[in-house]
């Protein structure tokens, strides 16, 4: 172990709260200030699964940005040629796929009922989710817009709807039950205790200890 029963118990706890039915898809965010803030903001509202796709070669993570909310956050890249294959997945495990669009016959993003298990779809800076992808959608939503830009930056547009989804969650009392099973936080506890995330966090620690009695 590399925790301290101290830490692992805080884990536990915010793991007690993760929603594991409520999943996000980035559809090739690629600014990475945007990709990270959406990571960010994923973590407070208590997600668990950040999946995206992402054609680009720079470092899609800025941790000034994060914070660090990278590391509570499993966030999987899928490449291009399983796109169909995990949607399809997805459908099959009973998710309903709610995929943000620009359209007209898109659907007011509050009348969609989050509770149910819901991969919110959100997309590419320039050019919005994919066909490709808005193919698999059971629902379309649009928040709307009142100004004279078309659209809002995606984190931000990721936080409405995020934080429309724990809201609703919220009144349900879902944060109150874990959605987890007690297997799967002890599983995802053992992985976040001896990945590099927190050896690497002690070992800046340990060097800080180090630099001040030095
Ligand atoms: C800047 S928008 C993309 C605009 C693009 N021209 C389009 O038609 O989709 C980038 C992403 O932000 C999200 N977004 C921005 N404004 C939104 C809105 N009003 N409703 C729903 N999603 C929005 C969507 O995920 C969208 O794919």
């Amino acid at each position: 172990m590399f925790i301290t029963e101290k830490r692992a118990q805080k884990i536990i706890n915010l793991l007690k709260k993760r929603q594991k039915d409520l999943q996000l898809f980035s559809d090739n965010v690629s600014n990475p200030h945007n990709f990270s803030a959406i990571l960010r903001t994923s973590d407070a509202v208590g997600v668990l699964y950040l999946y995206y796709r992402y054609s680009g070669s720079d470092k899609i993570i800025n941790e000034d940005i994060t914070m660090g909310s990278h590391k509570w956050v499993i966030h999987q890249k899928v490449p291009d040629e399983k796109i169909e294959e995990f949607f399809l997945s997805k459908k099959k495990e009973g998710f309903q796929i709610v995929a943000t669009s620009l359209s007209e016959d898109s659907v007011h993003f509050r009348k969609v009922d989050y509770t149910k298990p819901t991969i919110i779809v959100v997309g590419h800076e320039l050019k919005g989710v994919s066909e490709e992808i808005l193919h698999f959608a059971d629902k379309k939503i649009i928040i709307p817009m009142y100004g004279m830009a078309q659209s809002l930056n995606v984190s931000v547009a990721t936080g409405v709807i995020l934080y429309e989804a724990q809201r609703q969650r919220e009144e349900k009392g879902m944060y109150e039950k874990p959605s987890l099973s007690e297997e799967e936080i002890e599983n995802i506890l053992k992985e976040w205790s001896t990945e590099n995330v927190i050896r690497d966090k002690m070992k800046k620690s340990a060097v800080k200890h180090f630099l001040k009695n030095d």
